[in-house]
């Protein structure tokens, strides 16, 4: 992965030229036309198990130039929603600038300020790398930030970690806490669609679930998350989400009416 790192979000024309499937027709991010998802009732609600992580668990918080990543324990798991059991790998997220909002997906051409996602593989491969290069190896939940009144506890669990890791490669240690608090009460409402890793190589190996309901952050600390981070040519890592792709024909499921 650390050839991966040479990409940027200024060239993404080079993107395909470099990694094929980033040319794909099964890429993400895209934007979800509410109208035009298809109400699906046999998708259950998404379960999380093993997400409440003791203090004593120490994760490791990266700036990996391109976002912030938390890594997970395999402990944690998806055991509802998917038709077959997902592990946690990382999760790390996307954000815009003081000048506009930078979440990767859309909902009827809205984007929002920010995005969280959390990235899982199928365990009926033997590791990650294994999956990733599989049509069902990969399983994201993606929820989206806005700014809200009070402070967020669950994010300030990583972000009062940033300033330690403002530059590229840095690295800290991040206690354990309940990382399902960074996913909405209610998982029970969701879009869900087969796309892609939204960073080269791109592989079209992801089942996407983009819940409804929406996280709130606090002014302070939305402003916190874009502009902590620095990239390797230290400006500031702001604007971190890939343009939305086209769904060449893919159907968007609704877990809701
Ligand atoms: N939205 S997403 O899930 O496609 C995604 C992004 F959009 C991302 F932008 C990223 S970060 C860019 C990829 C990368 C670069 C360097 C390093 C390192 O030095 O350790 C690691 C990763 C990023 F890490 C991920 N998720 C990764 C996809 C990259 C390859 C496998 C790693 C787990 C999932
Ligand atoms: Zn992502």
């Amino acid at each position: 992965l650390r050839g991966h790192s040479h990409w940027s979000y200024e060239d993404l024309k080079h993107w395909s030229t470099d990694y094929s499937d980033c040319g794909g027709t099964k890429q993400s991010p895209i934007n979800v036309d509410t109208a035009q998802a298809t109400f699906s009732p046999d998708l259950r609600p998404i379960q999380l198990s093993g997400y409440s992580l003791p203090a004593n668990k120490q994760l490791k918080l990266k700036n990996n130039g391109h976002t912030v990543v938390l890594e997970l324990p395999e402990s944690l798991a998806l055991t509802g929603g998917y038709a077959q059991q997902y592990r946690a790998v990382q999760l790390h997220l996307h954000w815009g600038s003081p000048l506009g909002p930078g979440s990767e997906h859309t909902i009827n051409g809205r984007r929002f300020p920010a995005e969280i996602h959390v990235v899982h593989y199928n365990t009926k491969y033997d590791s990650f790398t294994e999956a990733m290069v599989h049509p069902d190896g990969l399983a994201v939940l993606g929820a989206f930030l806005e700014v809200g009144h009070g402070e967020n506890q669950y994010y300030h669990e990583i972000l009062k970690h940033l300033f330690e890791i403002q530059e590229v490669g840095q690295e800290t240690l991040v206690p354990g806490f309940n990382i399902a608090g960074l996913l909405p009460a209610n998982l029970k409402l969701y879009f869900h669609y087969n796309g892609s890793l939204t960073t080269p190589p791109c592989y079209q190996t992801v089942k996407w679930t983009i819940f409804n309901q929406t996280m709130l952050l606090s002014h302070n600390q939305m402003s916190m998350l874009v502009s902590s981070l620095r990239t390797d040519d230290d400006k500031l890592l702001q604007s971190n989400y890939r343009p939305v792709q086209n769904l060449h024909g893919r159907r968007v499921l609704a877990s809701f009416q």
